[in-house]
């Protein structure tokens, strides 16, 4: 049997951990997926983004129009964009799997891995061992979960698989509300499919601020069809060689739409199932999420987690910053561990309009009887906002008015998960409202005048809150 010092369970941000300073040990690089490098690079942000992209060139007519430009769209060439698309990404994980290959101290297996003690592992056909494991596993998308016909499963895609489409559909129903459909919503909608949104629940975008959300649902409204309150019952053969989506709502009344290909976007389920956890004796919270400590450490001593698997945050950049901790910690002495701050963890979502928060939501607020004072800019009303003829889109603030302190932010409208960052950064750092707004200058006429702007309401408020209790 194979013996390592590190075996690293996991190709995406479990490969980023892998740097220089692992040189002298010798570790195994175990991942069971077809495409090397995670979901992030093959699957996830950045062909996603490599979408928004063309799609936001393709809405820009409506945009230009009104400032008098006539923009026109002569049609999106799907295949050429995929290919341009997948031909920048492929080689980057063909050549990152290469390279690890031909490592001296890296040995790759590209199998499923699963326990068989705390410190043994069965790899395939391989059976390893090592001191140390680490548990990158991600995540993969919650299946459909009702029977579809044979014939028409091709046709039933998540985040996995369609873009890379042979065909860009005509019409597309996507199942639910989230990030993933937000995102998708926009490619395709703006490509020049009919798109048509269905969520089980009233809301898009459950975890935002709740006027973000209505305010989106009301955008979103305007590039696709979008239904509430509704649950898929049955997927089946429509009457044009296509398919039917039968849902239901709470009452029990029956709807059906017709569509050439359906976007499965519920929610994620972390891989961990497969590990076989309990031989070596780690600990499971609901849903399969690996328990950890703040060192990413899990109830086992030598056995860490990271990413998607573990955390309550399924972002890269969050599973960048927990590779981090790790690598530190694999190397460390036990009197030095770092842990992961997770304190102001943001998120962008890519769609049209852009949204962007980091923080609490007001609703979280007052749940938590947190004393608050709220702004909110819309970007129409500062100078470049105003010249861009700008319709609804704003900067939401929430601040401790006893000592200044953000505690939310959340933008919708362009560019917003740039605009965002200051915002992080003045919540990171301590840095209190009145410094943020007054201590430094803002570029006129620029965009971020729209945050400064949102930063002086906050104070505003207060005064006038404190006159009128008087
Ligand atoms: C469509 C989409 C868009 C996204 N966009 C963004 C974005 O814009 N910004 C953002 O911050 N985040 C985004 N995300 C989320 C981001 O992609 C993930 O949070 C991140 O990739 C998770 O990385 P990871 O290292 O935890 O897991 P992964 O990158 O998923 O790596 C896990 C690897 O482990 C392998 N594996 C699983 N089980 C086993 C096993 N038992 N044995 C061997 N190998 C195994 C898997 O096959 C996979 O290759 C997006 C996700 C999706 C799906
Ligand atoms: N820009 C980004 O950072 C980005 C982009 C994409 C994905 N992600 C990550 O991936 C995660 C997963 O994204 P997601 O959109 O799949 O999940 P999500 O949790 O954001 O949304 C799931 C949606 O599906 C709905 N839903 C759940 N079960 C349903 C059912 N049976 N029928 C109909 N609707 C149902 C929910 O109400 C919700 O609207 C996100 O939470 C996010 O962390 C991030």
């Amino acid at each position: 049997m194979q013996h390592f010092d590190v075996a690293v369970i996991g190709s995406g941000s479990g490969n980023s951990l892998i740097d220089e300073r692992f040189d002298g040990l010798q570790v195994a690089l175990i991942d069971d997926n077809e495409e090397f490098g995670g979901t992030c690079l093959n699957r996830g942000c950045i062909p996603t983004k490599m979408f928004v992209l063309p799609a936001d060139f393709a809405v820009s007519p409506r945009d230009a129009a009104r400032v008098g430009v006539d923009l026109r769209l002569e049609g999106a060439d799907w295949a050429k964009m995929r290919d341009r698309i997948f031909g920048r990404i492929d080689p980057i994980s063909v050549g990152g799997l290469d390279w690890r290959e031909r490592s001296n101290n890296v040995t790759v297996f590209r199998s499923t891995a699963s326990f068989i003690d705390a410190h043994t592992l069965q790899v395939g056909e391989d059976r390893i061992s090592a001191d140390q494991i680490v548990i990158a596993t991600g995540s993969r998308p919650r299946p459909l979960g009702i029977d579809v016909p044979e014939d028409l499963q091709d046709r039933i895609h998540t985040s996995d698989d369609i873009m890379r489409l042979d065909k860009q559909p005509r019409r597309l129903v996507i199942l639910g509300a989230g990030f993933i459909a937000a995102e998708f919503a926009h490619i395709f909608s703006a490509l020049g499919t009919e798109v048509t949104v269905i969520n089980r629940s009233g809301t898009v975008l459950r975890g935002e601020d709740e006027e973000i959300s209505r305010a989106f649902a009301g955008h979103l409204s305007r590039a696709v069809r979008l239904i509430f309150n509704q649950k898929v019952d049955v997927v089946e053969h429509g009457p044009a060689n296509d398919l039917q989506v039968v849902t239901k709502d709470r009452n029990g009344v029956e709807y059906v739409y017709f569509a050439d290909a359906v976007l499965v976007a519920t929610g994620r389920i972390r891989n961990s199932e497969k590990l076989n956890l309990e031989a070596a004796g780690v600990e499971v919270r609901d849903e399969g999420q690996i328990r950890v400590n703040g060192a990413q450490r899990t109830s086992v001593e030598h056995i860490w987690a990271m990413g998607d698997v573990s955390s309550d945050h399924l972002l890269k950049h969050v599973a960048n910053a927990e590779m981090r901790t790790v690598q530190h910690n694999l190397l460390a002495l036990e009197s030095d561990l770092v842990e992961t701050d997770h304190r102001y963890v943001p998120h962008a979502v890519f769609s049209h309009p852009q949204i962007a928060a980091v923080g609490a939501t007001e609703q979280q607020l007052l749940e938590w009887g947190t004393p608050h004072v709220v702004s909110r800019q819309r970007y129409g009303d500062v100078a470049y906002g105003w010249a861009m003829e700008d319709q609804g889109h704003f900067v939401k603030l929430l601040a401790d008015p006893r000592n200044w302190r953000l505690l939310g932010a959340h933008i919708m409208g362009p560019q917003a998960s740039t605009l965002i960052q200051p915002l992080i950064q003045a919540m990171s750092f301590g840095l209190s409202v009145p410094d943020m707004a007054r201590g430094q200058y803002w570029i006129h006429p620029s965009l971020p005048e729209v945050v400064e702007n949102a930063l002086l309401g906050l104070m505003a408020n207060q005064k006038r809150e404190a006159l009128d209790a008087r």
